[in-house]
């Protein structure tokens, strides 16, 4: 018998597998503020020309905060729980590097439901350079996977990327808004097909497909 990728009927709960779990909900606002800043701090050193007592002084200043912060720490696979007005249930690492809300390093790419799929807009500074002025490629692929996973996630069949496929059709650009688009196309047996588009001014600067496999939890 050949049984084809379905919607699970409930997401499990990641603490029954020794995860930690936040609801969105609870994040305080001073943590999404003060990792804004971060971000902003990050583009800031990315591109300062401060001289070196300058520099000196605020490396320690960012030491210090670093060792203050670092006193409470979460665990690594801490994951967010979203509750969604309708009932849906919706997971991601607290930390995932596209789109987690306390991940300086995400810009966060934030994916809502639309058409079938997910949908979002993103504007990426220059700490995601490649070529002069535009996204560095590894980015793109990287928003992309983000966009192929969520989009299976969201359509109740979690799963890791087994193979991506980006091309490349036109420079992307950095600090210009972009929007990311993805969808799944189909499934068999554990494979989940998804699709994915990043555009600017609407047109296609980077598509990918990926085939995202479902992963059986033990137990
Ligand atoms: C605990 C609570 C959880 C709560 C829920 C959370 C929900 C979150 C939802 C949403 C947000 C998340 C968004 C994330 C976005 C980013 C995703 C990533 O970046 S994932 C990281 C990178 N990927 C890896 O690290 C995978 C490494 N690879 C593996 O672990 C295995 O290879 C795996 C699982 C992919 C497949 O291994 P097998 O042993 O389970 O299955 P086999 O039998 O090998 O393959 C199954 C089918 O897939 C095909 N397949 C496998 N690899 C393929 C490949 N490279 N190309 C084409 N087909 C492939 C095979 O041919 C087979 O197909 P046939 O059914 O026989 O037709």
């Amino acid at each position: 018998m050949t049984v084809h990728a379905e919607p699970v009927a409930e997401l499990p709960d990641p603490a029954d597998y020794g995860l930690t779990v936040v609801e969105a909900e609870a994040l305080p606002a001073e943590l999404i503020a003060l990792v804004d800043q971060v971000r902003a701090l990050a583009d800031a050193v990315a591109h300062t020309e401060a001289d070196p007592a300058e520099l000196a002084e605020a490396g320690a200043a960012v030491a210090a905060l670093t060792e203050r912060l670092g006193a409470t720490r979460r665990m690594t696979g801490a994951m967010l729980r979203q509750r969604h007005p309708d009932g849906r249930i919706e997971y991601n690492t607290l930390t995932n590097l596209v789109s987690g809300p306390v991940n300086p390093t995400a810009p966060p790419l934030e994916l809502t439901e639309a058409d079938g799929g997910l949908r979002g807009e993103v504007t990426l500074n220059g700490t995601y350079q490649g070529p002069p002025g535009l996204v560095h490629g590894g980015w793109i692929a990287a928003m992309l996977d983000q966009a192929l996973g969520a989009a299976a996630g969201v359509a109740g069949m979690p799963g890791l990327t087994a193979n991506l496929t980006v091309d490349y059709r036109k420079p992307t650009p950095l600090n210009a808004p972009l929007t990311v688009t993805s969808r799944v196309t189909g499934t068999e047996r554990r494979k989940v097909f998804v699709s994915a588009e990043i555009r600017h001014n609407g047109e296609i600067t980077a598509e990918g497909t990926a085939i995202m496999v479902q992963i059986a939890l033990p137990g």
